[in-house]
């Protein structure tokens, strides 16, 4: 592809849908390549829009409203970033010639926990949890029982950790089914239940489809373990150890869900790790959040990497230090906060910030994240923690 200059006519228009803290870093990458950047999202003053040449504000799971934005913006290639967009306008908009990355397909099947799971264990074999789908509180204790407690609870849509549950008692069926009715990111009156994994650890293997020589090539970058809690994460870290073995197993797992969702940029293929043994739990068709670790880690972040890979550019996924990432949360409900003990944050040996800009805190909405080096993980990790844990929203 041929880069131009943004606005003016030979400018090449990247629009995301979803700008968030992961959209406002893709952005940045792009706008180093002078690229036109346009980001719409459900509000005013995302991360993203902050940084990007023009904003619209749109429901986006509207399918009339996303149509007529993108034929407003004509843009080359559109680039989903959340999990919450009517994906049916991007199969027509791919059909009408313009790249969804990485395929319009691939954004059907991940925004919907039936689409990949069904994919990823009964087309393509992989391990992953006992599942069944439920459209009542019936059908979900009925999956329970068969599946065997304890089970997770989750919106077929929905994303970090939203109207997610765990229950160890068949008579908590019903709070589960309410609960995932109220707090998933698209109102759909199914869920998946899933039997739980007693893993070691759970990581995300980020994987890389990029053009080489005309040819589309896979890479994965080193493995980042992460600690989640709510169904959201909280750290990570990156390399996680793990056995040659595991590892072989996990870059199988990845090529092949990869390979099956096809198109261009990073994927992250999250897996739960016992020993040797490897299952698949799910893949988001775009950075990761527990990728934000790579800010600090690699010589290319996941953000670059992705930023990179759709423009059909050369990428390097070579890690260069042990680090961590460590998540601030809002931890109050307040518009426009304020963040105090930044300079003391900075302190911390290696310590890196990004703080978001979303214009409203919420109790547990992610707001923004430390990084850190170490010479070890553990290291990493306790500093990135500390980091974090010096900065503290304030109401204005
Ligand atoms: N079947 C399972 N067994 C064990 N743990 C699980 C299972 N399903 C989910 N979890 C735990 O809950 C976390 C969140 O689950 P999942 O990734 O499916 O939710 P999500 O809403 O898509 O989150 P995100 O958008 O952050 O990836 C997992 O990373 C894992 O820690
Ligand atoms: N696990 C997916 C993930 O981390 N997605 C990231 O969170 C944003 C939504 O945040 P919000 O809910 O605070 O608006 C999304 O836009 C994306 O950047
Ligand atoms: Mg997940």
């Amino acid at each position: 592809m041929r880069l131009g200059t943004p606005l003016s006519p030979t400018a090449i228009r990247v629009m995301l849908l979803g700008g968030g803290e992961l959209g406002k870093e893709v952005v940045i990458e792009l706008q180093r390549l002078g690229v036109e950047t346009i980001v719409v999202d459900r509000y005013a003053d995302a991360p993203a829009m902050q940084v990007a040449h023009r904003s619209h504000v749109v429901t986006m799971t509207d399918a009339a409203a996303l149509r007529a934005v993108i034929a407003d913006e004509r843009p080359h290639l559109i680039v989903p970033e959340i999990e919450a967009i009517a994906t049916e306008v991007l199969a027509e908009v791919e059909a009408a010639g313009t790249t969804v990355i990485p395929t319009a397909r691939a954004t059907q099947l991940t925004m919907n926990r039936e689409g990949i799971r069904r994919l990823a264990a009964e087309d393509l074999g992989l391990t992953t949890s006992p599942y069944a789908f439920a459209g009542s509180a019936a059908e979900l204790m009925e999956a329970a029982h068969r599946i065997g407690l304890p089970v997770f609870i989750k919106p077929v849509m929905s994303s970090s950790g939203k109207g997610q549950s765990m229950i160890d008692a068949l008579e908590d069926a019903g709070n589960a089914w309410a609960y995932a009715q109220s707090a998933g990111r698209v109102e759909t009156a199914r869920v998946i239940v899933e039997g739980r994994i007693d893993f070691d650890f759970e990581i995300t293997l980020l994987t890389v489809r990029s053009l080489c020589d005309g040819q589309v090539v896979t890479d994965f970058c080193a493995p980042i373990g992460h600690r989640q809690v709510k169904g959201d994460y909280v750290e990570s870290w990156q390399p996680q150890a793990m056995s040659p073995a595991a590892l072989a197993s996990a870059q199988d797992i990845g090529r092949k869900v990869t390979d099956a969702l096809g198109g261009l940029g990073v994927f992250g293929v999250e897996l739960f790790v016992k020993g040797d043994q490897v299952w698949f739990s799910e893949v988001s068709p775009r950075p990761h959040d527990t990728g934000l670790v790579t800010l600090t880690t690699q010589t290319m972040s996941e953000f670059a990497l992705h930023a990179r890979a759709i423009l059909g550019l050369p990428i390097d996924v070579s890690q260069r230090d042990v680090g961590a990432s460590a998540v601030i949360y809002g931890g109050m409900d307040a518009v426009g906060i304020g963040y105090e003990g930044v300079a003391e944050a900075l302190l911390v040996p290696t310590a890196d910030l990004r703080l978001f800009g979303k214009p409203e805190s919420f109790e547990r909405r992610r707001m923004g994240v430390a990084l850190a080096l170490g010479d070890t993980v553990n290291q990493a990790r306790e500093r990135a923690r500390d980091a974090a844990g010096r900065v503290r929203p304030v109401s204005a």
